[in-house]
């Protein structure tokens, strides 16, 4: 796996082993399954995986929507949902699309908020600004396009001037314009300083304007890092065929090497349930960015690890994270009598 920040230090978000299970009439369904998250403090993170896969209640969990079963939360080192109330004013949400006023303007619904909250309000113009409706506040909210409601509910977000922003799926029924736009909203946030936490399944939107990703797949973290280690936008991108990738991408990155390690989808079952993913260090794609091949080779040969293929590579996130899903629209849902992670209830089997 491959992970950018290797301690808790710097992150805006840190989950370990977080789990959740939700009971259902057909049994216990795993929706977040050991997550180990980690989103760097500053720029846009995204939150990545196909439908279903724990985003959301992920999100939920770490907002104190709804309680995890085991696993740790932290926001800028804070434990929460113990001590949320402690880091709640850093942080923004929009989870659901918040309620405005139709026939109120978007300037006067902000100003009821900002007094809601108590926010001084010349806020509100300040937040409009930095969503581009900076000449839009005073007309009806009813009159927005639908990306405009939704850069009016992320100007909301920004009254309290946050920290960390949490948006799920904001481009959701957007058409294209709208979708542009959100994204340049999310950039520019990111590039004040603030932390971005952006959950999608639109790959495209999120290569363009994410610094850093996870790709979840399942409930767990399958891949995380840079867009560019993970692409290969720092340079030329070699995949290696190695016996022991796990192993090699310490040596490499130990010796100076950009180097990135991804699960493979196993299409069984692993040994510690996840099922469709070969976790362990013996498989899985190992690349290599911005070195010589020869380099690479050297390098892991005097470890004793031989090198028996070494491809360029041109893969963009959409490709590795098909790769790294593959199945995941065709198996059974979790949870489906077909799913081997979902165990009875103590009332069914009872
Ligand atoms: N309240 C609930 N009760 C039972 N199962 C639930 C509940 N909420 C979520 N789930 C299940 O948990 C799993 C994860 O759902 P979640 O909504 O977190 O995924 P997601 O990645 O956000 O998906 P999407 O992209 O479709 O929003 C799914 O199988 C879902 O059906």
């Amino acid at each position: 796996m491959s992970v950018a920040v290797g301690s808790d230090e710097g992150l805006a978000v840190a989950t370990r082993g977080l789990r959740k299970t939700f009971r259902t009439l057909r049994g216990t369904r795993v929706a977040v399954h050991g997550l180990d998250l980690d989103v760097p403090a500053g720029g846009v993170h995204g939150f990545l995986g196909p439908n279903g896969s724990g985003k959301t209640t992920t999100i939920r969990m770490l907002l104190g929507l709804t309680p995890a079963d085991s696993g740790t939360m932290h926001i800028f080192g804070t434990r929460v949902p113990q001590r949320l109330p402690s880091v709640v004013d850093r942080v923004g949400a929009i989870v659901e699309t918040p309620k405005f006023f139709p026939t109120f303007s978007g300037e006067r619904n902000l100003r009821l908020l900002a007094d809601a909250i108590g926010t001084p309000r010349a806020r509100v113009g300040e937040v409009l600004d930095s969503v581009g409706l900076g000449g839009r506040g005073h007309d009806r909210f009813r009159s927005y396009s639908l990306g405009m409601k939704q850069r009016l509910a992320i100007a909301a977000t920004l009254l309290k001037s946050p920290d960390l922003l949490i948006f799920d799926e904001p481009t959701n029924g957007l058409d294209p314009a709208g979708i542009s736009e959100i994204r340049q909203t999310m950039r520019r946030l990111g590039d004040e300083g603030r932390t971005v936490l952006v959950s999608s399944h639109i790959l495209s939107e999120i290569e363009q304007i994410a610094d850093t990703v996870s790709i979840i797949g399942r409930g767990r973290v399958l891949a995380q890092g840079s867009v560019a280690g993970l692409i290969g936008g720092g340079g030329e991108t070699v995949e290696v065929g190695v016996r022991h990738p796990g192993a090699a991408v310490r040596i490499l990155r130990e010796a100076g090497f950009s180097a990135e390690w991804m699960a493979r989808p196993t299409g069984h079952d692993a040994a510690d349930g996840l099922r469709g993913y070969d976790t362990s260090e013996e498989s899985g794609l190992l690349t290599v960015t911005g070195a010589e091949p020869a380099e690479i080779s050297r390098v892991l040969g005097e470890q004793g690890l031989w090198v028996d293929r070494l491809l360029p590579s041109r893969r963009g996130l959409e490709q590795i994270f098909l790769e790294l899903t593959a199945g995941e629209g065709l198996d059974p849902a979790p949870g489906s009598a077909a799913d081997p992670s979902a165990t009875p209830s103590p009332e069914e089997s009872a």
